[in-house]
């Protein structure tokens, strides 16, 4: 381990703000990016570009949720990151350490949970986060790997052989070997995909316990509601580009859309055409009106529609306000893109 790494260890562990410049030998500054990806680009043996100019930099201790469609890029920018794949351009840095010319430093602050276990089947448990611990040339730990298992209740599958775990002990096998080492960023690929709802909370607690032990946690999902349960910012990729990174409840905020539902006194078979400038929908049993409105616009205009509707002797008996999901959000930000590339 290098000065520097100590360093950054020992303020982290402080809670210690520096903002002294590195050029004097001192940690990079707390608010400086954990990791900082700038204009990444992959472009594979067969032609195809996975990623066109991806930057992004995540803050040191947040969850980050990089969403996006199949074959969006979130594998291929996961792998650049962790040393698997090699960019076809660009550079990232991991905890001030260049991926490339720094690797082994920057990748030790890494621990990546991939989406399948492919090896160690006749290995036990034990031996195989002892021997990813090892990887990284950290001292062995008997204590942290105990710590690592029980908190994964893995504990007492210790001395089993990995192929005799069921699919969700074998998934928890593969985060324990990524934090045999103690990384500081943990990269969790696809984490939840086909595990059960037990395990899948069992992984949202302590995805939240390492994040308040001061772990940075970057994790790809399909699921929005993962994202929507878990991530502090948020990322949508598309077709290998970065269509917006977000605070997650900015994004909400910003693209959120509110409906207001008005349930009606007596059915209507169509929208009155004095309410034809309001964008309202009537539901198919001709039982409601819906009313969409935009949660940022300082005018919702709902006064107005209220005053106009009883002017025209539509009353309502019960109405509800919805909030738009992320998952609508995040369709119509993937639909939108294609629309304008088409
Ligand atoms: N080794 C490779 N050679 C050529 N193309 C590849 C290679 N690996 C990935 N790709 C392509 O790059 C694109 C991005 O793949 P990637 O695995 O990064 O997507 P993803 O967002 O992780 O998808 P998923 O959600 O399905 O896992 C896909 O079109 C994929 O087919």
């Amino acid at each position: 381990m290098d000065d520097q790494t100590l360093d950054s260890d020992a303020l982290r562990y402080d809670g210690v703000q520096s903002s002294l410049p590195k050029e004097r030998g001192m940690p990079p500054a707390i608010d400086t990016p954990v990791i900082d990806i700038r204009d990444l680009t992959k472009t594979y043996a067969s032609g195809f570009q996975a990623l066109k100019g991806v930057d992004l930099q995540i803050r040191r201790g947040e969850i980050f949720a990089l969403l996006g469609p199949n074959g969006a890029g979130k594998t291929t920018l996961i792998s650049i990151v962790c040393g698997i794949v090699n960019a076809s351009s660009g550079s990232v840095q991991a905890d001030g350490h260049d991926i490339v010319s720094e690797f082994r430093a920057a990748r030790s602050k890494i621990g990546l949970v991939p989406q399948e276990l492919s090896t160690d089947a006749f290995e036990t448990v034990w031996a195989t986060v002892k021997f990813s611990r090892g990887l990284f040339g950290k001292s062995p730990d008997p204590a942290h790997l105990e710590r690592v298992l029980r908190d994964l209740s893995l504990w007492d599958k210790k001395d089993s052989k990995i192929m005799t775990l069921s699919g969700g002990m074998k998934r928890r096998v593969l985060i324990a070997k990524a934090l045999a080492h103690e990384p500081q960023i943990l990269f969790l690929d696809e984490p939840t995909a086909g595990v059960d709802v037990e395990l899948r909370h069992d992984m949202w607690q302590m995805v939240r316990r390492l994040r308040a032990n001061g772990t940075t946690i970057i994790l790809t999902t399909h699921y929005i509601e993962e994202a929507e349960e878990m991530a502090d910012r948020i990322g949508v990729i598309n077709k290998g580009e970065l269509v917006l990174v977000e605070d997650k409840a900015t994004l909400m905020r910003k693209l959120g859309k509110k409906q207001l539902t008005l349930h009606l006194q007596t059915p209507l078979d169509r929208i009155p055409e004095a309410l034809a400038s309001y964008p309202l929908e009537l539901t198919e049993d001709g039982q409601a009106l819906v009313y969409t409105f935009d949660v940022q616009a300082q005018e919702t205009g709902i006064a107005a529609l209220l005053r106009r509707l009883h002017e025209h002797g539509i009353d309502f008996k019960d109405l509800h306000s919805t909030e738009s999901s992320l998952e609508e959000i995040f369709v119509n930000l993937v639909r939108h893109g294609r629309e304008a590339r088409a």
